[in-house]
């Protein structure tokens, strides 16, 4: 009983913890299961922002730098400086920019310029991240309408700030301004280092290729094809097209993107599948503990069939599993004594059931106390009792009985009762059925309920009382 207790608890305990333990892990790990579940959305999202960006850089994305606003210092120079008489000049008509350039042909290369200042301290400007620039100008003057363009870069390594011919000079020359006042377009790949820059630098190969990621300075060069006069070019804009984002930019960044989306995605199903597993193990050595204690609670419950509730001895079932499973029990000689408690039932209608079963659980104490440990004894029904007494012949048996009856004398029993039983022995013989010794026993007891109860009856075959005499 004791026993079955502790297993329902048991189970109890494990079927809580298994129907906890489920969700508890499912809900640490939710918010992540979920994602995984959305991760084809999550993909699909990404690859459409992918195709968008691109689509996007590759026809739009437009970054725009106008030179000629405010935004840079710029000043007009001319041949003097180097021994010419070119005079050039500069006006500002709104947006426009008019560069007035007397060309004097004193110098061998006459010619005057437009310059922009990029440096902000020692640092120039990126122009690598643009593709081409545009220019809108009109020229006026008696000679063709030719301007060359100077983009001055800061080399590292060769480029002295404060000499200036140490600036890489990026140049393009003899270009023609379209005659209707329309845009020119010029890509920044058009560029080329002049050659006489190099003559003079003397660069390595790493030095001498175009390098405009560090523009210190721009220069609209105007020279009129050379021809003495008054050349005027008007500068509606000098504008600077790239991207806002370069395709090598943006395809490292997609990259990126997609890396750190399929990492994560990879952490989290190690995550989840991880968390799965531990489940899986703790939902098996959970099962396993309640198969054992399903096991432990079958075989209570199979004990339990075999015993009387009331009393807790054996009963029939109980003497049928006890003789079949242990042979020892039918070794001859085999005594059974059956017992009968006497007017029980005036017991139970004087006193009422409640201290009959009590009589009942302290007859069976008595007797049980009074018993070998190999003997069995089992309730045979009401108030009935037998004990089956192994390597016991009814001489013996008899003496049992007639000791144990004295036993029954010397006990207190409930509410100041005198209680009694009647006792029927016989021997089991190799030959009989084991029914047959316990008729026998049946109607020895009935005999001492006939003698008047209170008293022990013996079956002792003819045979058995001349060879115990002879003995
Ligand atoms: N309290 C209680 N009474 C029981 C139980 N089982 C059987 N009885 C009662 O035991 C009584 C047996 O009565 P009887 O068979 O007439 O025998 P008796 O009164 O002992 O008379 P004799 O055997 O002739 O001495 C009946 O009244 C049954 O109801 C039980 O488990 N608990």
């Amino acid at each position: 009983m004791h026993l079955n207790g502790e297993v329902s608890c048991c189970i109890a305990r494990i079927s809580k913890k298994l129907t906890m333990s489920v969700p508890s892990t499912e809900t640490s790990l939710q918010p992540l299961v979920r994602l995984l579940g959305h991760a084809r959305y999550v993909f699909a999202g990404l690859l459409l922002i992918t195709v968008v960006l691109l689509v996007w850089q590759r026809y739009g994305m437009e970054k725009v730098v106008e030179l000629t606003g405010d935004h840079f210092p710029l000043w007009v120079e001319d041949d003097r400086s180097g021994g010419g008489a070119s005079v050039a000049s500069l006006e500002r008509k709104g947006q426009d920019l008019i560069v007035h350039c007397h060309i004097a042909s004193k110098s061998a290369w006459p010619y005057c310029k437009l310059s922009f200042n990029f440096l902000k301290g020692e640092k120039g400007m990126d122009m690598s991240r643009f593709d081409f620039l545009t220019i809108e100008g009109r020229y006026a003057g008696p000679g063709a309408s030719k301007f060359g363009l100077v983009l001055a870069d800061i080399d590292e390594g060769l480029t002295r700030l404060d000499q200036w011919q140490t600036y890489k000079i990026n140049q393009i020359d003899a270009l023609d301004l379209p005659p209707d006042g329309k845009v020119f377009v010029i890509p920044i790949k058009w560029f080329g280092v002049a050659q006489w820059w190099k003559d003079m630098t003397k660069p390595t190969l790493a030095h001498s290729a175009v390098n405009v990621d560090n523009v210190a300075r721009a220069e609209l060069m105007i020279n009129g094809g050379g021809k003495e006069g008054e050349h005027v070019f008007t500068l509606h804009a000098l504008r600077l097209h790239g991207k806002m984002i370069s395709r090598d930019t943006l395809l490292m960044w997609i990259v990126a993107a997609w890396v750190s989306c399929a990492v994560g995605w990879l952490a989290i199903l190690t995550l989840s599948l991880r968390s799965q597993l531990r489940d899986s193990r703790a939902a098996v050595a959970l099962l396993r503990t309640v198969n054992k204690a399903l096991e432990l609670e079958a075989r209570d419950l199979a004990g339990q069939a075999h015993i009387d509730p009331l009393t807790g001895v054996l009963n029939r079932q109980g003497l049928r599993a006890a003789l079949m499973s242990t042979s020892s029990l039918l070794a001859d000689p085999m005594a059974v004594i059956f017992i009968d408690i006497d007017h029980f039932k005036s017991i139970n209608d004087t006193h009422g059931h409640d201290v009959g079963d009590d009589v009942l659980r302290k007859f069976a104490n008595v007797i049980a106390s009074g018993i070998r440990s190999s003997d069995r004894l089992v309730r045979w029904g009401g108030e009935e009792f037998l004990i089956v007494c192994p390597m016991t012949n009814v001489f013996q048996g008899r003496i049992l009985a007639e000791n144990l009856r004295h036993a029954l004398h010397q006990q207190a029993w409930p509410v100041g009762l005198r209680v009694t039983a009647s006792f029927g022995v016989a021997q089991h013989h190799e030959r009989d059925e084991v029914g047959v010794v316990i008729k026998h026993a049946d109607e020895e007891l009935y005999r001492a309920k006939q003698g008047g109860r209170d008293r022990v009856c013996a079956y002792v075959p003819s045979d058995m009382i001349a060879n115990a005499e002879a003995a």
